[in-house]
């Protein structure tokens, strides 16, 4: 028998590091038994909002806009899936990363987002410039005010 050659797998591929898993519940499939994109995509959603909120040090991000999105493979009921993340632009109010969503059982990408671009919005959800010019990897930015009462200061 030909051993079967698989991808090579690393934690992190250009600049896309990997950190949320996903494990496919029957209530992430669509009619076809595969994995809905719409489930996919909200995932996706918070976790570049989670992201977005740790690079630009405010609670206060809005998703602007999501470039075109190509499905390059699916995953079944009980795959492992994974997604990573990778800032690719620090702009004055803007941040604009690129996901990738790859199915860590038959090692293939099911997802590539080139685009995601978040504003940081002040109270009146107006753009507010942010800042940074690059990537953190530790949680020196986390906003100090506390989400739900916007008025504590966090140690
Ligand atoms: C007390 C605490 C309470 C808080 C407790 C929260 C706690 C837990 C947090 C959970 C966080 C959840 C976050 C979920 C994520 C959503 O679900 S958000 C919902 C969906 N999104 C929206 O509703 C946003 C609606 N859009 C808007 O409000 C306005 O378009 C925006 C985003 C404020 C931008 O306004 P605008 O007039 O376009 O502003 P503008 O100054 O022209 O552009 C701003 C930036 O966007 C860029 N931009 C504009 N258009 C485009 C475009 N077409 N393409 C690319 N970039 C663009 C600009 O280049 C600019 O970037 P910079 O050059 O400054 O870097």
């Amino acid at each position: 028998m030909t051993p079967q050659t698989l991808p090579d797998w690393h934690w992190s591929e250009d600049g896309v590091n990997f950190h949320t898993r996903k494990w496919v519940k029957p209530e992430d499939l669509n009619a076809n038994g595969t994995l809905f994109g719409g489930s996919l995509l909200r995932w996706i959603d918070e976790e570049a909002a989670i992201y977005a909120i740790i690079q630009l040090g405010n609670y206060r991000v809005v998703t602007k806009l999501i470039s075109e999105i190509n499905f390059e493979s699916s995953a079944l009921q009980g795959d492992l899936i994974e997604m990573g993340l990778g800032a690719t632009r620090f702009g004055r109010t803007s941040l604009t990363m690129r996901a990738v969503v790859r199915n860590m059982i038959t090692r293939k990408r099911i997802l590539t987002i080139d685009r995601l671009v978040f504003v940081s919005v002040d109270e009146q959800g107006r753009p507010t410039p942010h800042g940074f010019t690059d990537v953190t990897y530790d949680r020196d930015r986390m906003p100090r005010e506390h989400p739900a009462t916007g008025t504590v200061s966090l140690p």
